[in-house]
């Protein structure tokens, strides 16, 4: 059975791209259906294949690739398929396709596999850059949305109705790192409310805590993490800039004392978690001494990579 619904389910997608209206409808039975994510068919072959066949006049490019197929002792395949739309465009599809005693198709259920936004974590000491860039990359890219940890938490602390207000603003005093629970809840919010497929996530993750709590809330279903955007720069050169922010940011760090407190942090805490990506092959360092325009020469370069990776 499982060779023979291999068989029927190999050349099913033969016909299927060869793009032969008559050849698809030959392979349905009499009475039969067909549904996907957009459309509906049947309950006849005529009108089955007549549906498909549209699919080819919208698209002509399309083809589809066999990922996978399983079998079990009933008569339904189920084929793990790669929908090739055209060169930017695949498709994750699952297709249920159950056939009958003679080896027609009875039924065809499609299942797409929606892609998961792009994630690019966006790291570097306190003044890098980081900010600066992330405003230059969403003017230039349509399709990436800039949450700044920070800023959301910074207007967490901004809620009076918030109860963890007082929390936050005592530890972004004191340079210290937020619980994860909070901030990693505020970047969800920020990243639905974006409707964007790619995200900029700065200033995150900074410790273990936070990769820990990224896994666990967000995790490789939520997310594709691309890699760390990191910049970097020298102490001395983050200090001036950081005090010179100070005199009109109105922020409550921006203050030789938090200063000092917020490098301490990013040295024994956030350093370490960039080491460990870069142990994985996913940092892309750039150098974040140049003046701006300069340094968004690069950054644009490393966006343009990301946007060309496979969506998984
Ligand atoms: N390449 C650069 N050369 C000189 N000054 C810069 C450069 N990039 C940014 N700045 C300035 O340095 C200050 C800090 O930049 P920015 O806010 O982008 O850093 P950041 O990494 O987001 O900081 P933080 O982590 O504290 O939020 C800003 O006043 C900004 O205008
Ligand atoms: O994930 C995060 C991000 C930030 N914080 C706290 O906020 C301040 C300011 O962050 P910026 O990235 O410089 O805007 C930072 O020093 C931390 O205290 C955090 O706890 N967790």
């Amino acid at each position: 059975m499982a060779e023979r619904l291999r068989e029927l389910t190999t050349t099913y997608f033969k016909v299927w791209n060869s793009h032969d209206q008559a050849g698809i409808e030959a392979l349905h039975s009499e009475k039969s259906t067909l549904k996907d994510w957009n459309a509906e068919h049947g309950p006849t072959r005529a009108d089955v294949a007549k549906g498909i066949a549209g699919i080819w006049k919208d698209v002509p490019t399309i083809k589809i690739e066999i990922v996978d197929l399983f079998t079990s002792v009933t008569n339904t395949c189920v084929a793990s398929i790669r929908v090739i739309v055209d060169a930017a465009t695949t498709l994750k599809v699952t297709d249920v396709i159950e056939y009958d005693d003679a080896g027609l198709v009875v039924r065809l259920d499609a299942y797409v596999a929606q892609p998961k936004p792009k994630v690019l974590f966006v790291l570097g000491g306190p003044g890098a850059g980081k900010g600066t860039q992330c405003a230059k990359i969403v003017e230039e890219f349509s399709d990436w949305a800039h949450i700044s940890a920070g800023d959301c938490l910074r207007a967490e602390r901004q809620d009076p109705n918030s109860k963890d207000g007082e929390l936050i603003e005592q530890i972004i005093k004191e340079g210290k790192i937020v619980p994860v629970a909070i901030t990693v809840k505020l970047l969800q919010k920020a990243m639905v409310a974006s409707k964007k497929s790619c995200f900029l996530i700065d200033g995150f993750p900074r410790n273990l805590d936070n990769v820990t709590g990224w896994k666990e809330n967000v995790g490789e279903l939520g997310a594709q993490v691309c890699g760390v955007l990191y910049y970097e720069a020298k102490e001395d050169e983050l200090e001036k800039r950081l005090l010179s922010r100070g005199e009109t940011s109105g922020r409550s760090d921006d203050n030789i004392d938090s200063i000092r407190k917020r490098f301490k942090t990013y040295i024994s805490e956030t350093m370490p978690i960039i080491d460990e990506y870069k142990a994985k092959n996913l940092v892309y360092t750039v150098d974040g001494m140049p003046p701006a325009d300069e340094v968004w020469k690069v950054t644009q370069g490393i966006v343009r990579q990301v946007e060309a990776m496979p969506p998984m």
